[in-house]
C-alpha cells in the first residue's frame, strides 16, 4: 500500500503540493489524473524518493520514504519522466547492474534478468547499447529496470508517452499481469482510454489537490457524467464540455 499523508511542497515560493493525502491500496491499478502542471509529477518524485516534501510523510508498505529511503527503494521500481538510461551500457549490462544495486546475485540475478527479458520482449536489444534507443526502446529499458527486483510497488510517470500501438499495447499487458501478481502500481496519465482500460481506482488532482477519487463508476455516478473525459473534465476543472464555472457539469 502507498499511503500519502498531507504532502505539501512549494517551488520558489509557489505552492505546488497543498496537504495531500491519498491511499494507493495492494494488487490495484490507481491512475492519477490532473491537469498540465497540477503537481502529478511532483507528487510521484516525492513517492519515489527524488524529492523531499516540505511536510508531511510517504508510506510504501508502512516504510517511511522520508526516514528509510533505502529500505522503501527495495520495495518500490520508478519509471519516471526521464528514462535514466547509461548509454554506454547494453540493455543487459545495465539492467544487470540495477539488479544488482537492488541486492541480487548470483542465480537469483540471472532468473530475475531472464523474466524481464521475456516479459518486455527485449531480445533484439539485450546486446545493444542504449544510446540512440527509440522512445520505445526506451521506455520498455526503464520499465523492464523498475520491475527487475519485483517491487511491491510500481510508480509511473506518463509511461505510454511516445509508444507506438504495439509498445502500449505491450506495456498495458505487463501492467495488468502485474497487478493480477498483487503488486501496487501508480500511474499518472493524460490518456483517458487507457485510464478506462487500465484503472482499478482513479484520483483526480486540481492545483495541488485531490478533488476526486474512487472506482471509475463511482466517479460517473459522482459527477452524473456519461464518461470518464468529462468525468475528469468535471472535476479538475470544475466544469465539462466548456460550460461556464459553478453550472451543472454533465
Ligand atoms: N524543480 C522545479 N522548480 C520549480 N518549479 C517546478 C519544479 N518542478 C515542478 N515545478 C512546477 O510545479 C508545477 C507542477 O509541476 P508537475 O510537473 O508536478 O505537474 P504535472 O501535473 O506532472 O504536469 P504535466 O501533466 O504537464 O506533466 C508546475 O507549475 C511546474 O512548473
Amino acid at each position: 500500500m502507498i499511503e500519502v499523508n498531507a504532502v505539501s511542497k512549494d517551488f520558489g515560493g509557489r505552492k505546488i503540493l497543498r496537504d495531500l493525502s491519498f491511499t494507493v491500496p495492494d494488487g490495484r491499478i490507481t491512475a492519477l489524473l490532473g491537469a498540465n502542471g497540477a503537481g502529478k509529477t511532483t507528487c510521484l518524485r516525492i513517492i519515489g524518493g527524488l524529492l523531499r516534501a516540505d511536510s508531511g510523510d510517504v508510506r510504501l508498505g508502512g516504510i517511511d520514504v522520508g526516514r528509510d529511503p533505502m529500505a522503501a527503494r527495495r520495495q518500490l521500481g520508478v519509471v519516471g519522466d526521464r528514462e535514466g538510461l547509461y548509454e554506454r551500457l547494453t540493455v543487459a549490462e545495465y539492467l544487470s547492474l540495477f539488479a544488482t544495486i537492488q541486492g541480487l546475485s548470483g542465480g537469483v540475478r540471472d532468473k530475475a534478468l531472464q523474466a524481464v527479458r521475456e516479459e518486455l520482449e527485449l531480445d533484439d536489444l539485450w546486446h545493444r547499447r542504449t544510446r540512440g534507443f527509440s522512445q520505445g526502446e526506451r521506455m520498455k529499458v526503464s520499465l523492464a529496470r523498475a520491475m527487475v527486483h519485483q517491487p511491491q510497488h510500481l510508480i509511473l510517470d506518463e509511461p505510454t508517452r511516445g509508444l507506438d500501438v504495439l509498445a502500449a499495447r505491450l506495456l498495458r499487458k505487463t501492467l495488468l499481469q502485474l497487478r493480477d501478481r498483487g503488486t501496487t502500481i501508480l500511474f499518472s496519465s493524460h490518456v483517458m482510454s487507457e485510464v478506462s482500460e487500465l484503472s482499478d481506482q482513479v484520483l483526480v488532482m486540481s492545483a495541488g489537490r485531490i478533488v476526486g477519487g474512487g472506482t471509475p463508476a463511482e466517479l460517473l455516478a459522482q459527477t452524473g457524467c456519461g464518461n470518464l473525459e468529462d468525468t475528469f473534465v468535471t472535476l479538475a476543472y470544475g466544469t465539462a464540455g466548456g460550460q461556464k464555472e459553478g453550472a451543472p457539469a454533465c
